[in-house]
């Protein structure tokens, strides 16, 4: 009798088990291209996974539901559904997809690409209330005026010569950026290391970030087989070399303290390191945060201006209205166009929003949801690896008119801005995510800009291609650097 019983139950409760998936409300996820076994829809990515994604959405819509290997993901591509995912559910789209690179280079101190821990709130912190205050960005008004004199000298010291400007402003924005973080000069006459030192830490920095654009297995399978990945010895490998060149670093800016006039931002991550051992040894958290500076500060300020000389080197008019501009308000003077200029220049701001358009450094946003939500009726799940495809938001015809031309017009006269509130145009991102270096990314941007087309005539290379191919490998640059002639305006 008694065994009868539990047979009874049992039966009841495996029922229950098989039709409980009907009882429940059916959760409508978006729709799904078909996918693979295994790596489900990881071969629809291909080179260049915005373009990529971009068709995906144009034939699914501006939600789409996939499957990178075996973790989840969601492809966001309007501006609506955006602004839904990084305002609506701000705190549930602050995660982070996993990143191998994370784990070992940045020994998970990482701040682009930490999860919303305790780690994460604690520099966030520190970066709003000492890092990028306005005081202390004011504190360095000299070293980016010095770095813009170093780049306009420069240029006349190799007029009607060709300039390849890849070249000429990424010395500028690195020299810029790494003075500002830890008071290092690695380009030009003045460069405070020697020419061995700079090759390593930019062949370090390079191999960390192709490193990080890659797709590893760890990051496309659950959290606990990721000790399968046969790229952690490379990952481990590439730590080392990334240790031994801080380590470098740390040493010689302890033994330089007294002779700095102005706190960089590698003291103040020094005085607030409570995460270390306390011994000046560790110090996870400034040597992560160093390198994360230099590499997400001076890749994605060189590439916009490239791109910006690029379109107007394609667009004349739209220079000569430019330079026309800064004559009539900075005048006909060799001065150097300082910042307190830019607000003034409304045409100039408009030229660098057109470029943010169309050009997106960061073309996808990478998230990763924290919890289940809802965006435009569709579920979507915990955990879900999620793309915003900036990139495709900022040529979406229903957006923009004739979102193919380049015309900085569309901006005169808009309050549309880059800084997060307008979502047909986040080029910085948005909501609690959002570039922590924004204010600083752009006062490099439009004042090296507004010096270049201030101070120089600029013109084409006869026989040189100007078409606007990309990259496909990390931030998107021009596909081939660009050169230009350059010649000093007559004054
Ligand atoms: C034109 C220049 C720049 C562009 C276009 C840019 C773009 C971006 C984008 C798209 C993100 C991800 C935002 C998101 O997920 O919503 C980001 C994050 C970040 N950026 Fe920038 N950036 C620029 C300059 C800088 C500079 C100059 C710095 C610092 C020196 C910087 C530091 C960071 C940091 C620390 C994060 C991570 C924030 C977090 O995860 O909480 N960026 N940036």
């Amino acid at each position: 009798m008694e065994f009868l019983v539990y047979v009874l139950l049992g039966s009841v409760f495996l029922f229950y088990l098989l039709v409980r998936p009907f009882l429940q409300p059916r959760k409508l996820l978006p729709p799904s291209p078909r996918g693979l076994p295994l790596i489900g829809h990881l071969h629809l990515l291909g080179r260049q996974p915005h373009i990529s994604l971009q068709e995906l959405s144009n034939k699914f819509g501006d939600i789409v539901c996939l499957r990178l290997g075996l973790v989840p993901a969601i492809l966001i591509s309007s501006s609506a559904a955006a602004r839904e995912a990084l305002k609506t559910h701000d705190q549930t789209f602050s995660g982070r997809p996993y990143f191998l690179l994370g784990d070992y280079v940045y020994s998970s101190k990482s701040m682009v690409l930490s999860p919303p821990n305790e780690h994460w709130r604690r520099m966030k912190k520190l970066f709003n209330a000492e890092l990028f205050t306005a005081n202390r960005l004011a504190s360095f008004l000299e070293v980016r005026r010095e770095e813009l004199a170093s780049m306009v000298s420069f240029l006349i010291d190799n007029q009607s010569r060709v300039v390849n400007v890849r070249e000429l402003v990424r010395s500028y924005t690195f020299n810029t950026i790494t003075r500002i973080v830890m008071s290092k000069r690695f380009f030009g006459e003045k460069n405070t290391v020697n020419e061995e030192e700079a090759m390593e830490f930019m062949e370090v920095m390079e191999e960390i970030i192709k490193f990080g654009f890659a797709f590893h297995i760890s990051e496309l399978v659950p959290a606990w087989v990721r000790w399968i990945d046969w790229k952690i010895p490379a990952v481990k490998r590439i730590a080392a070399r990334e240790n031994i060149v801080i380590q470098k670093i740390l040493d010689e800016h302890r033994k330089t303290k007294s002779s700095r006039g102005t706190k960089d931002f590698l003291d103040i991550l020094l005085e607030n390191d409570t995460e270390g051992d306390g011994g000046g040894n560790d110090l996870d958290n400034a040597r992560g945060t160093i390198m994360e500076l230099v590499g997400a500060g001076t890749y994605t300020t060189a590439c916009v201006i490239e791109w910006v000389i690029l379109e107007l080197l394609r667009n004349p008019d739209v220079l000569e209205k430019a330079q026309h501009e800064l004559e009539s308000i900075v005048g006909q003077t060799n001065r150097l166009v300082e910042e307190s200029d830019i607000e003034h220049l409304t045409y100039l701001q408009a030229i660098v929003k057109e470029t943010f358009r169309l050009h997106p450094p960061a073309p996808l946003l990478l998230r990763m949801s924290t919890q289940e939500c809802v965006i435009s009726n569709y579920h979507i799940p915990k955990g879900a690896n999620t793309f915003v495809n900036v990139y495709a938001i900022g040529r979406d015809p229903g957006l923009w008119e004739n979102p193919m031309e380049f015309s900085p017009e569309r901006f005169v006269g808009s309050s549309m801005d880059v800084r997060g509130q307008d979502f047909e145009l986040i080029p910085f991102g948005a909501g609690r995510r959002t570039c922590a270096g924004l204010t600083l990314g752009l006062k490099v941007v439009q004042i090296g800009l507004a010096n270049l087309l201030h101070g120089f005539d600029w013109s084409c290379v006869a026989g040189r291609d100007y078409d606007v191919a990309e990259s496909s490998v990390s931030v998107i640059w021009p596909k081939k650097p660009l050169e230009a002639m350059v010649t000093p305006k007559s004054r």
